[in-house]
């Protein structure tokens, strides 16, 4: 059997056999997550609604759920989407943007954290609000630096049994036992939308391809986009060239050189 024990490693058994991920994401980030996947060797398919989307979740390998255009129809395709693959036992990531923001939103992200996601993805001001503090978030901004998110983290991953990432400018994953710290990436990186909700997504592609070590998996998709992004920071002029830079970057990166350039430490 291939073993999968560094992000290079998970990368290239992606490449190998291209997940197919569903994904129901934002109108903002459907165009730019799907290239995302595409680039990094997964198979994306953005379905959303409640007629389809837990049918759907039983043909792909992963689901993530993204809520920041969020609307009735939509969570009831989502919710469809969730129970079908707790119940196959397959992959799912959720994103919370915003939840903070509204009662409506809030409302959304309880009901989805009662169907148990194995990866929560959020910055940290979502991820501090998760666990219940003060969190200076704007909209789907973060105000907080990742550091601050660390113990919510921590306690979100405990009482979730899931993991939890939290992305800045340096991210942090934890599954409640084991914790690190991935550098890298750009401070382009939140300047360009919904990079945060395309990362969500490969997320997914990379547990779809490394169920049996979530942490594995979502540890390896961060570190992807850090070096992906470090490198596109190279010859970028603005967030507009990075933007097509990080696409060409991520297409680029292989095993040798994201297992050679990787930063990841004990947190
Ligand atoms: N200041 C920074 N320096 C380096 N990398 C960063 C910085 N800020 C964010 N990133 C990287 O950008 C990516 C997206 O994370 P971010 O925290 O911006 O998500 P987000 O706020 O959910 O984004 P969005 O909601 O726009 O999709 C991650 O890979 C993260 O490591
Ligand atoms: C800008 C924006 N608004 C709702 S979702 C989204 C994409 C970044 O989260
Ligand atoms: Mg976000």
């Amino acid at each position: 059997m291939q073993t999968k024990t560094t992000p290079g490693a998970m990368l290239k058994a992606m490449r190998e056999k291209p997940p197919l991920v569903q994904c129901i994401t934002n109108y903002v980030a459907m165009n730019i997550a799907a290239n995302v996947l595409l680039a990094a060797g997964a198979s994306p398919a953005m379905v959303h609604a409640a007629e389809e989307a837990g049918e759907f979740a039983g043909i792909a390998s992963a689901l993530t759920i993204n809520i920041g255009t969020l609307s009735t129809q939509w969570i009831d395709g989502m919710q469809a989407a969730a129970k079908a693959a707790t119940s196959a036992g397959k992959p799912w990531v959720l994103d919370p943007v915003a939840h903070y923001a509204t009662a409506f939103r809030r409302n959304a992200v309880a009901d989805l954290l009662a169907l148990r996601p194995t990866v929560i993805r959020g910055n940290a001001s979502e991820i501090i609000a998760l666990a219940g503090g003060e969190s200076r978030g704007q909209g789907v901004d973060s105000r907080d630096p990742v550091k601050q998110a660390e113990g919510s983290a921590r306690w979100l991953a405990e009482r979730q049994r899931a993991v939890v990432a939290v992305t800045g400018a340096v991210d942090f994953v934890t599954d409640g036992e084991r914790a690190v710290r991935i550098e890298g990436g750009s401070a382009l990186m939140p300047q360009v939308t919904a990079l945060g909700c395309s990362l969500t997504c490969l997320v997914g592609a990379f547990a779809a391809t490394a169920p049996e070590d979530i942490f594995g998996a979502t540890v390896a998709a961060l570190s992807t986009f850090a070096i992906a992004g470090e490198e596109a920071a190279l010859g970028a002029a603005g967030p507009g060239s990075f933007s097509w830079r990080f696409l060409d970057a991520l297409a680029a990166l292989d095993a040798e050189t994201l297992d050679a350039r990787a930063r990841i430490s004990a947190a």
